[in-house]
């Protein structure tokens, strides 16, 4: 959606939108490159109400912080100032024509003279002055590239209605800001406000410190009841550790407020406390994207049910003091816990643990009582989950990890979200990746989405509870998401297998692909299988949508596998692309190893000469069975009930599925063909073609004299009859057919169990003496088997895939 198409609902709707806050930091704005992904993203995902919030263009803060140091050490910053002025008429020229250019180079100007004179005279007095430059330039950049091209926008200085206590002290008057900002705000505009300033009580110029900006679009939340804060940045979301110390840490997809706080107590560096402080009395949900790669699911921050709650992630802090004192005992254990939220408090040892920055403050503290205080620089571990100081196998296995490591005896983190270790020494990237691996190493989340709640789909549910039970690989196998044809159940934070139909029945939803393929692209899982148990060839168009997500597939529907040559290479090689496995050993002889044996043989060198077999289990069933005692209506019928058939039997009859599985093995043993390089026998009198599966059941008496005579004729022949595929290579390429066949009633084909496949497989290995694959080749508990034994495979090679971390600067 663009946001043009926004504007027109807006011009209507404005009221009725829920307001979004999007921050966009430094890194995000750093030249015009970057500025033009802002703008993508704002028109992919703002609306006209929305609010933006900027920081000053990437490294112009860190030049005005320089410029007030040039001028307060007396040296010569005239270059310096050139520089950036420089550096800022450029990125306005590249973006803007030239009328707005010359407006905003005027501007930038005017600015210029003012920033000398301040540098010159007063800039101990303009301080905070000289450094809000960098975001009112850059939301006004912002605002006028928006402006020109996309939609109506104005930039705001947040300092005319961000009003806190102090610089020191950043509390917001909240009812005295709204106003302001009420007054403010232009409606059917997008907003540019700045980030990282505010003013105080006394009109002058504030900073609101690291992460200020952060900071700005939370209060901006607050003041307008927004629904989400997205943070864009240069990572793409929040890790169990941090990415370029462990490059093991998964992306921790949704993360409960207390938790969220807790990471940024200790010292997260992009998740600050004061970020959250101003939602903590909000529904707004907060999260934290990739302005460098929008497509990419970031991190949610919110109220989560179970599984956000099982995460765990570990943090360090290196620039951390001990503090010891007789007067940290209970009795000032509150007024510290006010002053300086200690990382950790132990009263019965009167120690503290603080960061080194706040050691200043500390000693004031002290200063007015009478006795010592040692500061001693320590270091931390920390685990960090939902309510972990309250489970006793996290802080076993913290404990398991930590047993080699010295450590002071302080682990009463002043949180229940956390669980820390002091240290003597500094905490190595060695030690921190041990601890990140003892506390995470099995706690990769796989959501299974399952379509088709038929036949099939329905035994393997009710499969599935004891599966996940006896099978470890299958332990954070969670199932989220139910689908037929009609409805959909989607819950992010997981299905109960042993109620899965019952609550598909009360809580499903109309089908909806749009919402389902919104969902599958931000859905909060390491890794999503989509386990395709529909006959649907539309369902099956909807892979290349997964594949490109890097979802999994398991497919026991043929169709996708069965597809034109360009169509099959393109959804393979997409699948490659983007790390999704696909596998459908269901797809041929259900529950058999035919598609793994071929599949193996090729993979381990071996060249297949020639396939063929009996391939059907319904035609199996049937011919096994069909005398001429019982109309062959009748036993199609009763085929059908057993769930031996297609949904509809003609796709048995007419050997369109035999043709589709004989092309499925010969495309796993390295042939490139399509279907209609197979020649297909139907058994399907035309009469009965174009009929609905209703209306050819109902008519299906009318096979009867056709299987009659062709059962006389071969039993005139001393024969019996078999539907049968065959695929080999001869000197002209190969040859694939499937089509009836008399055989000799003792031929291998011909003495199989009803319903039984067998395939013969002859090769550059297996050429006197051709491998014989057999079994039962349809019904639902093989076939179920058969889906269970892939998603095993599956989650076997999964537990072993790395996640790649994407950090600008890191691997970009
Ligand atoms: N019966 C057998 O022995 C074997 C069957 N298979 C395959 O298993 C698949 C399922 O077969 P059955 O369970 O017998 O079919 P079924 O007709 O009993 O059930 C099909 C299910 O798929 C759902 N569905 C249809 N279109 C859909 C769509 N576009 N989106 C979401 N859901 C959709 C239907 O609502 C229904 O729940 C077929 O592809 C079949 O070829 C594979 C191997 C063996
Ligand atoms: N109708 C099919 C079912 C499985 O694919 C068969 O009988 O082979």
């Amino acid at each position: 959606m663009t946001i043009e198409n926004l504007i027109k609902h807006a011009n209507t709707h404005t009221g009725k939108l829920a307001i979004n806050v999007h921050k966009f930091g430094g890194s995000s704005l750093a030249n015009s490159e970057c500025i033009e992904r802002v703008i993508d993203i704002i028109c992919r995902h703002c609306q006209i109400n929305d609010i933006v919030v900027v920081s000053a263009n990437g490294g112009v803060t860190d030049q005005l912080f320089n410029l007030c140091q040039l001028a307060k050490d007396e040296v010569d910053y005239t270059e310096a100032l050139n520089n950036l002025h420089f550096q800022l008429k450029g990125l306005i020229a590249e973006l803007l024509n030239e009328q707005n250019s010359s407006y905003l180079t005027k501007q930038l100007s005017d600015d210029f003279l003012q920033l000398s004179d301040w540098l010159a005279n007063d800039y101990k007095q303009q301080r905070n002055n000289i450094l809000a430059f960098g975001e009112v330039w850059s939301a006004r950049l912002l605002s006028a590239v928006l402006n020109e091209r996309i939609c109506p926008s104005h930039a705001l200085d947040s300092r005319d209605f961000i009003q806190i206590a102090s610089e020191q002290e950043p509390q917001v008057n909240y009812d005295y800001s709204r106003d302001q900002f009420n007054q403010l705000k232009q409606t059917h505009q997008l907003t540019i406000a700045t980030g990282y300033i505010a003013r105080d009580v006394n009109g002058q110029s504030c900073t609101l410190g690291r992460n200020g900006s952060d900071y700005s679009a939370t209060i901006m939340a607050a003041l307008t009841g927004a629904a989400n804060v997205t943070l864009w940045t240069d990572v793409d979301g929040i890790y169990s550790a941090d990415p370029r110390v462990v490059p093991a840490a998964r992306k921790l997809h949704r993360l409960p407020n207390g938790v969220a706080r807790e990471l940024g107590r200790l010292g997260n560096p992009v998740l600050h406390v004061n970020t959250l402080k101003p939602l903590e009395e909000h529904a707004t949900h907060l999260h934290v994207a990739s302005s460098f790669d929008s497509e990419i699911s970031g991190t949610e921050i919110g109220k989560f049910g179970f599984l956000a709650k099982q995460e765990l992630s570990v943090t360090y802090s290196n620039d951390v003091l001990l503090v010891s004192s007789e007067h940290l005992s209970a009795l000032s254990k509150p007024e510290a816990f006010t002053r300086f939220s200690p990382i950790c408090f132990d009263e019965k040892q009167a120690l503290m643990v603080i960061k080194q920055e706040q050691q200043k403050a500390v000693s004031q503290w002290f200063a007015s009582k009478v006795g010592d205080v040692t500061f001693k620089p320590v270091a931390i571990i920390a685990v960090v989950g939902h309510k972990v100081a309250e489970r006793g196998d996290v802080k076993a296995r913290f404990k398991r990890a930590l047993e080699n490591t010295r450590t002071l005896d302080v682990v009463s983190s002043t949180s229940e979200h956390s669980i820390i270790s002091v240290l003597p020494d500094s905490c190595s990237p060695e030690l921190t990746n041990v601890v990140h691996h003892e506390m995470t190493k099995d706690a990769k989340h796989i959501g299974v989405v399952v379509a088709g709640l038929g036949n099939i789909g329905e035994r393997f549910l009710s499969l599935l509870p004891n599966q996940i039970k006896r099978q470890s690989v299958l332990e954070n196998v969670h199932l989220v998401g139910l689908l037929s044809s009609k409805k959909a159940l989607i819950n992010t934070d997981g299905i109960s297998p042993k109620q899965a139909l019952l609550q598909f029945e009360k809580q499903a939803k109309d089908y909806d692909e749009t919402l389902l393929l919104t969902w599958l692209k931000n859905h909060p899982y390491d890794e999503l299988i989509v386990v395709d148990i529909t006959p649907s060839e539309t369902f099956s168009l909807l892979y290349r949508e997964f594949f490109q997500q890097g979802i999994h597939v398991i497919g026991a529907n043929k169709w996708a596998a069965s597809s034109s040559t360009e169509y099959y290479n393109g959804l393979t090689a997409l699948a490659e692309q983007n790390g999704s496995v696909w596998l459908g050993n269901t797809t041929v002889g259900a529950g058999l190893p035919i598609n793994f044996a071929i599949n193996d043989l090729r993979r381990s060198g071996d060249e297949v000469k020639a396939i063929s077999g009996i391939f059907s289990g319904t035609l199996s069933w049937l011919f096994e069975q069909y005398d001429g005692s019982v109309p062959f209506s009748e036993l199609l019928t009763n085929a059908l009930s057993q769930g031996l058939t297609e949904p509809d039997p003609r796709e048995d009859l007419s050997g369109r599925d035999v043709q589709r599985k004989l092309l499925i093995l010969a495309r796993l043993a390295g042939f490139t063909l399509s279907l209609e390089d197979i020649e297909c026998q139907s058994l399907v009198p035309e009469q009965l073609v174009s009929l609905s599966t209703q209306d050819f059941l109902k008519q299906s008496h009318l096979l009867d004299e056709l299987f009659e005579n062709q059962l006389l004729q071969a039993k005139s022949e001393g024969k019996c009859l078999r539907y049968i595929a065959k695929f080999e290579i001869n000197e002209d390429g190969y040859q694939a057919n499937v089509g009836l066949a008399f055989l000799d009633t003792d031929d291998a084909f011909a003495r199989l169990n009803p319903c039984d496949n067998i395939f013969k497989i002859e090769s550059q290995w297996y050429q006197d003496n051709p491998l014989i694959i057999r079994g039962p080749g349809a019904g639902r508990d093989v076939t179920a088997g058969g889906i269970h034994s892939d998603l095993v495979a599956i989650c076997e090679q999964l537990s072993t895939k790395q996640h790649q971390v994407k950090i600008k600067g890191l691997n970009e």
